[in-house]
C-alpha cells in the first residue's frame, strides 16, 4: 500500500496557460486524470498533434489497456502521464497534485513519489542481484537501507522471486527479469504505473504471466495502471479498453474484468 510522503504543496490556484478553470472530463478526483490534454511537436513550418484533447481517469486499483496502431500518440500519452512531457494544454494530475502548478523540483519529486514506469527492455543493472536492483531503486528515492531490503524481499515474493532473489539478469528468464522490473517499479509505492509493452520481448506464456501479474498487483497495491500493448490477447486482463486514433483517445470501454469496477 502507498506509504511514501506524497506532494501536498501545491501553487495558489493560478492556471497554467492554456489549461482550463474547470474540468472537461469529471470532477471527481482520481489517482491519473488527464483533462483536456493537447500535446504538439513541431513539424517543419507547422506542428504535429501527437495529443487532442484527451480526457482519461483511472482509478486506484484500476487498469486501463491502450490500444492503438503505431505513432497514434501512446508512448505520448504516457510520457505526459509521467510528467515528463510537458503539454501545451490541458491539466495532467497525480495523486490530486496538478503537475503543471508545481516547480520542477516538486514535479519531480511528483514523479519520483507517485510513479512508477515500466518499459519493453528491464533495464537491469547487470552486476546486481534481483533483490539489490530493488535496494538500490529505494536507495535513490532516499528510503532507508533496512527497510529497503525488508520492502524488496515482500515484493520479490509477490511476484514470485523468492527464490531467484540472489541471481543477476544474465541468470534470470526474459519473463523473470520483466518481473524484478515490475517488482522495482512498485517499490516507492507510486500510485500510477505507467507501463510501455510489458510484452515485447517474451513468448506468450510469460507475457500472459506477466500481465496477469500487473493486473492482481494493481489492486493489491491499488495503484492505477495504464498498460501500453500491441497485442489485443491481453486486453481482457485490464479493467477497461480505450484506443488511441491520430492523437484522440476513444472512451474506455470495461471488459469482462472491469464491468463491476470501471467507473
Ligand atoms: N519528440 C518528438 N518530436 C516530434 N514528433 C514526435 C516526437 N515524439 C513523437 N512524435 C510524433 O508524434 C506522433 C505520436 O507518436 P507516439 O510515439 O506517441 O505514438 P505511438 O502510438 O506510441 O507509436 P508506437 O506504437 O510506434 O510507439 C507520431 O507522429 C510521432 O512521429
Amino acid at each position: 500500500m502507498p506509504t511514501s510522503p506524497r506532494v501536498s504543496d501545491q501553487a495558489a490556484p493560478t492556471m497554467p496557460s492554456g489549461a482550463s478553470s474547470h474540468s472537461v472530463c469529471s470532477p471527481a478526483p482520481a489517482a491519473l486524470e488527464l483533462d483536456g490534454v493537447t500535446l504538439t511537436y513541431p513539424d517543419g513550418a507547422g506542428t504535429l498533434t501527437a495529443l487532442d484533447q484527451v480526457c482519461l481517469r483511472v482509478g486506484a486499483g484500476q487498469m486501463l489497456a491502450l490500444v492503438g496502431p503505431s505513432g497514434s500518440g501512446k508512448s505520448s500519452l504516457l510520457a505526459v502521464a509521467a510528467t515528463l512531457v510537458q503539454p501545451q494544454h490541458g491539466v495532467v494530475s497525480i495523486a490530486g497534485s496538478d503537475a503543471a502548478q508545481l516547480s520542477r523540483r516538486r514535479r519531480d519529486r511528483l514523479r519520483r513519489d507517485e510513479v512508477g514506469m515500466i518499459f519493453q527492455q528491464p533495464n537491469l543493472l547487470p552486476s546486481l542481484t534481483a533483490r539489490e536492483q530493488l535496494i538500490l531503486a529505494e536507495d535513490m528515492r532516499g528510503g532507508s537501507r533496512r527497510s529497503a531490503a525488508a520492502r524488496a524481499d515482500a515484493l520479490l515474493e509477490e511476484v514470485g522471486l523468492t527464490d531467484a532473489a540472489g541471481r543477476r539478469p544474465h541468470e534470470l528468464s526474459g519473463g523473470m527479469r520483466q518481473r524484478v522490473n515490475i517488482a522495482r517499479a512498485l517499490i516507492g509505492s507510486p500510485s500510477v504505473l505507467l507501463v510501455d509493452e510489458p510484452t515485447a520481448a517474451l513468448d506468450h506464456e510469460r507475457s500472459l504471466t506477466v500481465v496477469q501479474l500487473l493486473a492482481r498487483l494493481t489492486i493489491e497495491h491499488q495503484v492505477a495502471t495504464v498498460m501500453v500493448t500491441h497485442d489485443t490477447e491481453y486486453v481482457p486482463s485490464a479493467d477497461a479498453v480505450a484506443t488511441m486514433r491520430d492523437g484522440a483517445l476513444s472512451r474506455p470501454e470495461p471488459t469482462d474484468a472491469g464491468e463491476s469496477s470501471w467507473n
